[in-house]
């Protein structure tokens, strides 16, 4: 998964070419989809180990540092020279305008051979969730090589790509996105529960196990079967003070109930990962939001 900072700057306005402003608030952020999944699973008390790639930098070795204070084992989180750690710059104005530099840096040299020597490891999970924020190719191998070891998949295809390669369906056990992704993915539009549900049914004839599509307030559309017909899965409805990394809670949290309750029904892990996710909308920021097993209701575990 795909490490990286966030800098966050808080600015009146954007700056202009050349132009030197002063902006109001700054924060630094840990993110990345596959980190931020992995953290709130660990949250809710599940065992986590992170396969990914930081430079051998400041910001690599703050990056591991939060890993730990949050439980999640590092031993598969490679430090290079050869790149800097993966950053983000966002700087959002008064307007609620962004702009913002990613550069991937060290996430696009986790290579097919060090995947491998986490084998041990990936066999001996219960469930493996990969995104699409290093090599593509290499996401797939490692959802293959869990496959293989019958570890269960979840697969969230983020940041969208319109060719995914067909063996990531059949490599997902569950395919879980947001609208977005699935409307790119299946080139339908997909704004409602009806339209999700339609492309929740292109989605799984392509050969994953189930799809889930979130929905944001709506909660999302679970489909199991072929034929069958998709079940949407409402949430309870807050004020949501920032939604940012609400999929990626709900994502973590599914990881959580699959291999902890894993002969829960699909549905009944989506109305609970719903209800997680559900909280992290209630609170600024991604990781920050995140809540913890034990501020939960015991009616969740
Ligand atoms: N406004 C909201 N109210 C209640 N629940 C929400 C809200 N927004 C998101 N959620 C919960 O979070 C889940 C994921 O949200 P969403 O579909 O917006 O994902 P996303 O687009 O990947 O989010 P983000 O990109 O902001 O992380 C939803 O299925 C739902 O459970
Ligand atoms: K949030």
């Amino acid at each position: 998964s795909r490490c990286r900072i966030r800098h966050f700057f808080q600015t009146p306005r954007l700056p202009k070419t050349g132009e030197t402003i002063h902006g109001d608030k700054f924060l630094i952020g840990f993110g990345g989809k596959g980190a931020n999944q992995c953290i709130q699973a660990a949250r809710l008390g599940a065992k986590t180990t992170m396969i990914c790639k930081v430079g051998k930098d400041f910001f690599g070795d703050n990056y591991i540092q939060n890993f730990k204070d949050n439980g999640v084992h590092t031993d598969f989180v490679g430090q290079t020279s050869d790149a800097a750690t993966g950053v983000a710059s966002i700087t959002v104005n008064d307007a609620g305008e962004n702009a913002i530099v990613i550069v991937a840096g060290a996430n696009m040299l986790l290579s097919n051979e060090e995947l491998q020597t986490a084998l041990p490891a990936i066999s001996h999970a219960k469930v493996m969730v990969c995104q699409l924020e290093i090599n593509p190719q290499t996401s797939l191998q490692a959802l293959q090589m869990a496959q293989e070891s019958k570890v269960k998949t979840i697969f969230n295809p983020a940041p969208a790509i319109p060719d995914l390669d067909a063996g990531f369906y059949k490599a997902s056990d569950v395919f879980c996105c947001n609208e977005t992704e699935a409307e790119l993915l299946t080139g339908s539009s997909v704004t409602n529960v009806e339209e999700a549900c339609g492309a929740a049914q292109e989605l799984l004839k392509r050969g994953c196990g189930a799809v889930i599509i979130t929905l944001g307030p709506q909660g999302c559309v679970v489909l199991k079967e072929q034929k069958s017909t998709s079940d949407h899965v409402p949430t309870t409805a807050v004020t949501a003070v920032d939604t940012t990394g609400a999929g990626d809670s709900f994502i973590g949290a599914l990881a959580f109930y699959m291999a902890h309750y894993p002969t829960m029904p699909l549905e009944e892990m989506a109305r609970r990962a719903n209800q997680v996710a559900v909280v992290s909308v209630q609170a600024f920021g991604t990781q920050t939001s995140y809540p913890f097993r034990a501020s939960l209701p015991d009616e969740l575990f």
